[in-house]
């Protein structure tokens, strides 16, 4: 037995894709996908749960998926992306997949890793400086977290910046900052947000908020309201004072990729 064999992590999906998120959008990938998450943002679109098994997309787009037991181990998944080529990177995500960096540390893969975090968890991101060369890592507005109270929102601030700190850009690491706006965004608190970790990232990516199945009136579970075309513009405008800020929707939810 090697430690690829005993080490193992509950996995939600694994297929292969092209980056449809942020300054890489095109790129083609390999997901995999893990279970759980520590928060429970309100505009989420995922399905995180671990229903005990993972579903693998051996062939790309072909929308037939295997489904494989969890939790899976770090040897059982590298060999499970060994069908997919020509790949710019993985893309590992979530969930939340610092929850899992003792898994990620152990992976050995001659392709780049790509992390798609919360920067929530410093502890867990620590394990991983050396581990990832793309950090996509979310600056979650107060907001947009559901059932926490104020002294925990000030504690995710506080470990979110530390995130950057450590997963910080490099000479052989990119990390930029994506952050998901609605109508109700205050210029105030991005700002802040964006100053508090503008010498770790390359970018800044405004993501407006995309909506959620059915949704005709514009209305969220969240409550939130659709960004509009003056707003994110104004948003925009501002953070261009501090550094390169982009805004760029989802766009694997517009021809209906995974
Ligand atoms: C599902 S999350 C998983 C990775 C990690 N937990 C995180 O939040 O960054 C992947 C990305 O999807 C974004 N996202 C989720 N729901 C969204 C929505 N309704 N509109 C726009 N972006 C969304 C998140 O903000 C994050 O950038
Ligand atoms: N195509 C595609 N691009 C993505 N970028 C980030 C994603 C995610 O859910 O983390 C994602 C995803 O789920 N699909
Ligand atoms: S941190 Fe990511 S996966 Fe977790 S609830 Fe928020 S958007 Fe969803
Ligand atoms: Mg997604």
């Amino acid at each position: 037995m090697t430690t690829s064999d005993f080490i193992s992590a509950p996995i939600r999906e694994v297929f292969c894709s092209v980056q449809g998120e942020g300054p890489y959008v095109g790129v083609r990938q390999a997901f995999v996908r893990f279970s759980g998450c520590n928060l429970n943002c309100n505009y989420c679109d995922t399905d995180f749960a671990n229903p005990g098994t993972c579903d693998y997309e051996q062939v790309e787009g072909s929308g037939s998926f295997e489904k494989i037991k969890n939790p899976v181990s770090v040897g059982q998944l590298e060999v499970m992306l060994h069908p997919f080529n020509k790949l710019h990177s993985v893309s590992l995500t979530g969930g939340e997949p610092l929850m899992h960096a003792d898994f990620i540390e152990t992976l050995n893969l001659a392709l780049p890793l790509y992390l798609e975090s919360n920067m929530t968890l410093p502890e867990q991101a620590r394990k991983l400086t050396e581990k990832v060369t793309y950090v996509s890592g979310d600056f979650k507005l107060p907001a947009s977290l559901r059932d926490i109270g104020s002294e925990a929102r000030e504690t995710h601030m506080e470990n979110t910046v530390e995130c950057f700190r450590l997963l910080r850009k490099n000479h052989s690491r990119d990390c930029f900052c994506k952050i998901v706006v609605d109508n109700s965004t205050e210029l105030e608190v991005v700002t802040s947000a964006v100053e508090a970790i503008v010498p770790y990232v390359s970018c800044v990516i405004l993501q407006p908020e995309t909506p959620i199945g059915r949704d005709v009136t514009n209305l969220r579970p969240s409550g939130s309201i659709q960004a509009s075309v003056q707003n994110i513009m104004q948003l925009q405008k501002s953070l261009l004072e501090i550094i390169d800020t982009r805004v760029i929707p989802q766009t694997h939810r517009m021809w209906g990729c995974l």
